[in-house]
């Protein structure tokens, strides 16, 4: 019979935080396709796969989080969850709080958030806040928010949000039969890397009575918006700026774990400007046929440029992850391209003329 996908909790339930008895809440989250990448392969001389999380249900990576941090509250009395976002998370939560029963309130900087994450949220019936402030006083707001008031915070803070995001690295491992060379994430508030690396280094480990699935573990390599790039200054940044919206985030959360990852895997944390992140994104769009949002191609940006310096192992297999939908922010891609399709009668003459046939 063949395998229904039945959400990443249930996947790998064996391998999380998550009792026999416990409610799931899931949308069918995972299980995402890694597509190999011949136009990046050719640019770079390595063997490039992306990992596409887009197709995700809410059309980001945050929903593999989400599953397990909605099910540990909906085992609670808590009626409510809160988070800070630059519009995935928002998202995410948002559609997973309605799947449980559960309220949703979003704190969001205001007239920051791509217009498809916007709809998302206000869609799915949360109730949004914007303030005058970034994703960081975001995050501030809401942690106190969490302290003072019966809801529960489902930023990635939480630590069941990473839990659930590791499934990213199983799933890599399961598809090419060991872990690859280097793996290449965007960071913002920098838990996605530190949960790749997680799950990672599990997978390469005999635990709690579970054999090893991987004989080693990948290089990290994370990379930054240059106008929002705490970890190359090596110091927060004050007032983040960058066309990747979801990415422009000066205070990371989880500053010490995506240290860590970088550290212990050999890795590193470069920037990449803007006008790299979004030549990336049509390239993906064009020569791999994949629509990602700005913060996702900046992890493509960041391995093209690696290679120009001449820093990509020769034949190295590389799996770079495209966190999320470029459908969410039509309108940064439309921005970048002249479209002004020609108005035709409706006669195939006509539309043939029109199309240089
Ligand atoms: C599309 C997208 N890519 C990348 C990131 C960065 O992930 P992280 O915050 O886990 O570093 C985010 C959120 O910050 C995001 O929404
Ligand atoms: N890009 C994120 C920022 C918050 O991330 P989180 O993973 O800490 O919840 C978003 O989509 O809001």
């Amino acid at each position: 019979m063949a395998h229904l996908w039945r959400g990443v909790v249930e996947e790998y339930r064996e391998r999380l935080p998550i009792g026999p008895g416990d409610p799931v809440i899931t949308l069918g989250e995972g299980g995402t396709p890694l597509v190999p990448a011949p136009a990046l392969s050719a640019r770079t001389g390595a063997e490039v796969y992306l990992k596409v999380e887009g197709v995700n249900p809410t059309g980001s990576f945050k929903d593999r989080g989400m599953t397990m941090a909605m099910s540990k509250v909906a085992a609670t009395d808590t009626e409510m969850v809160v988070c800070a976002s630059t519009g995935n998370t928002s998202a995410s939560a948002a559609a997973y709080a309605a799947h449980a029963g559960l309220g949703c309130a979003v704190v969001l900087p205001a007239g920051k958030i791509a217009a498809g994450k916007l709809a998302q949220a206000i869609v799915h019936g949360a109730t949004l806040v914007a303030v005058d402030g970034n994703f960081d006083d975001c995050l501030r707001i809401v942690r106190t928010l969490a302290e003072r008031y019966p809801v529960a915070l489902v930023n990635s803070v939480n630590p069941f949000r990473l839990q659930g995001q590791k499934t990213a690295a199983f799933e890599v491992v399961d598809a090419l039969g060991d872990a690859p060379d280097i793996h290449v994430l965007p960071v913002g508030n920098a838990g996605n890397i530190s949960a790749y690396w997680m799950g990672y280094r599990e997978y390469a480990a005999d635990q709690d009575g579970l054999p090893a699935r991987a004989t080693r573990t990948p290089r990290m390599w994370g990379v930054q918006a240059e106008g929002a790039a705490p970890f190359v200054k090596g110091a927060p940044v004050e007032h983040p700026e960058t066309v990747a919206t979801a990415i422009r985030i000066g205070n990371p959360a989880s500053w010490a774990l995506a240290e860590a990852a970088r550290d212990e895997s050999g890795g590193w944390i470069d920037a990449v400007s803007d006008a790299q992140i979004l030549d990336a994104q049509a390239l993906l769009a064009r020569e791999v046929g994949v629509f990602v949002e700005p913060a996702s191609a900046a992890s493509v940006a960041g391995l093209l440029q690696a290679a120009e310096r001449g820093g990509v192992p020769a034949g190295a297999r590389i799996v770079c992850t495209v966190t999320g939908n470029g459908l969410k922010d039509t309108a940064t891609a439309l921005g970048q391209v002249e479209i002004e399709p020609q108005v035709v009668a409706p006669d195939a003459t006509d539309a043939a003329r029109a199309l240089g046939l």
